[in-house]
């Protein structure tokens, strides 16, 4: 029986979700972005980064995906300081060209928005302390201020991720069983899944006590309203999504895998559209493994034609475990991304900032706010609906 691989194109270039190892160096003469990036939280808690002065690097001598990751995982983080360093009182409309042209140049080559998206500052964010140590030994390569909170929050999305390689791994070995009528190993896989997704809920407790900022949009963002220009690269300012969870593949994968689909929900803006477009801010190979996914026979029509009880049920413990993988991401949004956001409404009441209804930089992307939650909760919503009913 040939590996489903073999039968679809695609899924040969499935991503790989195991924790391979991630680049941590670059060619001495990109030293002034990795030097700039490692010292990002001290610059921007000193309002230094704007002043610092960067040269114009050419990105000829970046060898391979992972540099390009690298680099990206670099002015990435760097181009969000420069951003938000005034933590929104002073934001910048102009990127400078010695930023804007590379960071434009490797995502482009990416085929990735020039916006730090989740793939950069979850994905290949980390490193072994301890490179001969269990993968537990991890530490970030890049952070804002905020210390350990930063650190924590992306590494446990990172454990959050790396519980679901088992499940993402199970995907192939579905759809050959669909594909080839194999019950047995169908039931085997969705146990598989299910695990995983549980796992992944587990991986996300710890999270507790960890926050994330400066990830802000500047798309839909009333601090920035026309959004950034990218000097060098186009004369007319650009709009894009801030990173959010939204961009997670593995969370994208199981939602195609059984067949959930999102319709519009209750808040026009975050809507299926909106988790339409955070494909586009996933790697290429994830897009293409999500889409060659979507294109395959459906693992629901199938479970539902075979009338078999047992696979009923493990699908159902799928749909069960993601929607309640949902419902915490939930409680974790409202304790620690929502509040902050209404935190930060109130700072810019104070400050005598136009606060438009529902519209702070935290509120209505990506992290917190009253849209936010309103969306998450539409999600969970649609999951849960997404249950066999009794036979
Ligand atoms: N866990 C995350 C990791 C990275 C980024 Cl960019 C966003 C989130 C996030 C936002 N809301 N829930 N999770």
């Amino acid at each position: 029986m040939k590996n489903i691989r073999e039968n679809i194109p695609s899924l040969k270039a499935t991503p790989s979700f195991r924790i391979s190892f991630i680049q941590t160096e670059l060619p001495d003469y990109y030293a002034p972005w990795m030097n700039v990036a490692a010292n990002l939280p001290h610059l921007i808690e000193g309002h230094q980064l704007r002043r610092e002065v960067m040269p114009l690097l050419s990105t000829q001598y970046l060898r391979g995906h992972r540099q390009l990751r690298l680099a990206r995982l670099a002015l990435g983080f760097i181009t969000m300081g420069y951003v938000w360093q005034g933590g929104g009182r002073q934001t910048v409309k102009i990127l400078p060209r010695a930023l804007a042209v590379p960071y434009c140049t490797i995502s482009e080559l990416l085929d990735l928005p020039p916006i730090l998206v989740y793939a950069d500052c979850v994905l290949a964010n980390w490193k072994k302390r301890d490179p001969c140590g269990y993968v537990e030994n991890l530490d970030i390569l890049f952070s804002f201020p905020g210390g350990d909170s930063n650190k924590g929050f992306f590494l446990v999305s990172l454990l959050v991720e790396a519980a679901a390689a088992a499940g993402i791994k199970a995907i192939p070995i579905i759809v050959n069983a669909i594909l080839h009528h194999g019950l047995c190993s169908l039931e085997t896989a969705l146990q598989d899944v299910a695990l995983s997704i549980c796992k992944m809920r587990e991986a996300f407790k710890l999270i507790h006590g960890k926050c994330l900022d400066l990830i802000a949009a500047w798309k839909d963002n009333f601090l920035m309203p026309e959004g950034l220009v990218y000097e060098g690269v186009w004369d007319s300012p650009k709009q894009f999504f801030g990173g959010s969870a939204a961009q997670s593949s593995t969370l994208q994968c199981f939602d195609v895998l059984l067949g959930i689909q999102h319709s519009w929900g209750s808040v026009p803006r975050f809507s299926a559209e909106y988790l339409g477009c955070m494909r586009d801010y996933m790697p290429a190979a994830h897009r293409a493994f999500i889409q060659t996914l979507a294109s395959g026979p459906s693992l629901r029509q199938f479970v539902l034609a075979t009338g078999d009880a047992g696979l009923h049920a493990a699908f159902n413990k799928c749909v069960s475990a993601l929607a309640d993988l949902r419902s915490y991401h939930i409680q974790i949004a409202t304790k620690y991304i929502t509040i902050p956001a209404g935190r930060c409404r109130a700072e810019q009441q104070q400050l005598g900032g136009c606060v438009h209804k529902g519209t702070s930089v935290l509120s209505e992307r990506g992290t917190g706010g009253t849209g936010f939650m309103r969306f998450l909760k539409a999600i969970r919503d649609t999951t849960r609906k997404a249950q066999l009913t009794e036979q």
